[in-house]
């Protein structure tokens, strides 16, 4: 049996490809924009918010970007936004889910510029919003998020770096060209290995996720819509930092921790968590950038996905479950 995942994996490096070449022009011109702002909100919710998270830790790694962080709903209830200079970046693949919609209402009550990042051209966001990049994945199915997911992360890095116009900056955006052909090899290569980690795990339940910088928001898509919603397992996600002030306590034999790592300033910790667990036995399963390629380390989530969207898959497929079905809410919610 194959579910949609399977081929929509497949289709992320085409769909890198035109993005990029349908959108880049457009991105230039957003971060140009972008440069007249002293504050800039992102607002999504599940993997889209995930996204947000990466972006704002990658870029205040090197640069002090004012950037908040909402979900759609806590930003109906966030007092401070029209005493400031802002503009709204919303990311939604459906650009239909009801609290990011409602964000984008409040934030065009206020005047305030409103951009959204979305995979639906004919969407109510992308048609009430002022500006909108296009993610061009064609039709998405698979509710777990894999090609869109990848291609707003692209977006969200390319307008937000695109601000700065130093070599580190310029190199990051390099890099973020590479992608399609980067991803393609990727997609190729770690599916057997992935598959293997899955049999391993498939009888498994719980799954705590770790991340430092930018990998905290793909740890947080891991478990909150790969794990959860995809493999429909329990699973938590947290920074690294965070392993000694809670988990630290819980974690014993036999407990599965999936780190993600890329040598980042804050992996000093996601290498200590791993050392603790290692000697209690616990059950590790790291993934390293390292090992999958050379691009600058913020570029991680856009590398570590890719195994992990195998590992999602076969565990899903091992317990008979379709990863991209949903037993509640479809597509466009409420
Ligand atoms: O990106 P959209 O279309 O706003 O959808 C958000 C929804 O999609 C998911 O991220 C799953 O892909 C859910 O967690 C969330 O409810």
């Amino acid at each position: 049996m194959k579910y949609d995942m399977y081929d929509e994996i497949l289709q992320q490096p085409r769909s890198l490809m035109e993005t990029l070449k349908k959108e880049k022009s457009h991105m230039d011109e957003i971060s140009n924009e972008l440069c007249e702002y002293d504050k800039i909100y992102l607002i999504g919710c599940g993997s889209s918010l995930s996204t947000c998270y990466s972006v704002r830790d990658a870029i205040n790694i090197c640069y002090d970007m004012d950037i908040g962080i909402f979900t759609g709903y806590e930003f109906l209830y966030h007092k401070k936004i029209q005493d400031k200079n802002s503009i709204i970046i919303l990311t939604s693949q459906s650009g239909e889910t009801a609290d990011t919609l409602a964000a984008l209402r409040k934030a065009k009550k206020y005047n305030l510029k409103t951009i959204t990042i979305t995979n639906e051209a004919a969407s109510t966001m992308a048609r009430e919003s002022d500006d909108v990049i296009l993610t061009h994945c064609q039709r998405e199915n698979a509710i777990v998020a894999t090609k869109t997911y990848i291609n707003q992360l692209l977006c969200l890095y390319y307008t937000l770096f695109g601000v700065y116009d130093d070599e580190f900056s310029k190199n990051i955006l390099k890099d973020l060209e590479k992608l399609p052909k980067v991803t393609d090899e990727l997609v190729n290569e770690t599916e057997e290995e992935s598959k293997l980690l899955a049999f391993e795990f498939k009888d498994d339940d719980m799954f705590y996720c770790m991340g430092s910088g930018p990998n905290y928001g793909l740890a947080y898509k891991l478990a909150m819509t790969m794990f959860m919603e995809g493999a429909l397992k329990h699973a938590c996600p947290l920074y690294s930092g965070e392993f000694r002030h809670g988990l630290i306590e819980k974690v014993e034999e036999g407990v599965p921790i999936v780190f993600l790592e890329a040598d980042l300033p804050g992996d000093v910790l996601t290498r200590k968590s791993i050392e603790f667990c290692e000697k209690i036995n616990a059950k590790s399963i790291i993934f390293s950038m390292k090992d999958y390629s050379n691009l600058n380390r913020l570029l991680s989530p856009f590398i570590l996905v890719i195994p992990l969207e195998w590992f999602i898959y076969y565990l899903a497929s091992y317990n008979n479950k379709d990863p991209g079905s949903t037993r509640h809410i479809g597509k466009v919610r409420y």
